[in-house]
């Protein structure tokens, strides 16, 4: 049994907790009955011990195959990570789904999207990464009683996502812990007027008005300010042609967005100013988490 679940990148500026969209960027678990429990790991993460001893993606495994099966079973999961650990690119929610539609999937249960979406949601309480990962493309998400409402867009094959993966990572813990307790009207009533923009502009394709309307004023400056040089990622990057460049997640990636003809020239560009980064240019997935059985 084959499990497969993109990145994503979320809050796309001004959409704090709300905004994400999915990458084609993954992670992979094959999972196989076994005589013993056994873990193999490639990729990201792979010289990690905590990976290897302490693994989230087990205990949420554990968590839901324990009441789902009465049978005492061994596994040996097999893990391709493509996705950074902390830098922004959804590593957490891509566990939380993964690991959720796994023990589904070993017990031959077909689990519906929505159902997984609102069950991933008790381990990651914003929905803006973990509805992208579920269900892939651009995605507008709240949560209303233990519920993520959420409408979906797809991303067309014309536009590509530009990445810059610093070489530190930023905890999601902490990066929230770095935000002020109280916001200005005026701050407010940005972020309001230019997510509502940036959301229009998606979903009536006018890719244009992304440089505008991804300007933010609740979490950027506040986060970005513990890496300086993301500053001149971002300048770069929008120099260079991205639509838009905003901060993935808490960071420390830099996603920028670019038309197809645009991208491997930003890409040379960011590439060339940041050769301590990984850039990489990847498609949009719409598809969200896959199962094989
Ligand atoms: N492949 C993985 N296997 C097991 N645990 C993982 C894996 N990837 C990430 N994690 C867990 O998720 C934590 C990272 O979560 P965190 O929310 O800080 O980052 P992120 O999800 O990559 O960033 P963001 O939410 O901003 O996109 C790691 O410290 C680890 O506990
Ligand atoms: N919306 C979240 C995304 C990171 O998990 C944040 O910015 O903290």
């Amino acid at each position: 049994m084959k499990i497969c679940v993109p990145a994503t990148s979320a809050n796309l500026g001004p959409g704090f907790d709300t905004l994400g969209l999915a990458i084609s960027l993954y992670n992979q678990v094959i999972i196989k009955p076994s005589k013993f429990h056994s873990v193999s790991l490639k990729g990201e993460g792979a010289n990690n011990p905590i990976l290897k001893d302490n693994n989230m993606f087990i205990a949420i495994f554990n968590d839901f195959y324990h009441n789902l099966s009465n049978k005492k079973r061994h596994f040996r999961f097999e893990f391709t990570n493509d996705i950074p650990l902390s830098r922004g690119l959804g590593s957490s929610s891509a566990v939380i789904v993964s690991a959720i539609a796994s023990a589904y999937a070993i017990e031959g249960i077909k689990i519906d999207k929505n159902k997984l979406l609102n069950l991933a949601l008790a381990y990651e309480s914003h929905p803006d990464n973990i509805t992208p990962a579920v269900m892939g493309g651009f995605n507008v998400a709240a949560v209303k009683d233990n519920e993520v409402k959420y409408i979906k867009k797809n991303m067309p094959k014309s536009l590509k996502a530009v990445v810059v993966i610093p070489n530190r990572p930023i905890s999601t813990q902490l990066a929230r812990k770095a935000l002020p307790y109280k916001y200005s009207k005026e701050d407010v009533t940005f972020n309001i007027s230019h997510s509502s923009l940036l959301t229009a502009a998606f979903m009536s394709e006018d890719w244009k008005m992304l440089r505008i309307a991804s300007q933010d004023q609740v979490h950027q400056k506040y986060r970005m300010k513990q890496m300086p040089e993301l500053f001149d990622v971002q300048k770069t990057a929008l120099k260079s042609g991205a639509l838009m460049s905003t901060l993935s997640g808490s960071g420390s990636t830099l996603f920028s967005m670019a038309f197809n003809d645009d991208a491997s020239r930003i890409e040379k560009e960011l590439k060339k100013r940041f050769p301590h980064f990984k850039v990489l240019t990847r498609d949009f997935n719409n598809s969200g988490v896959t199962i094989e059985y």
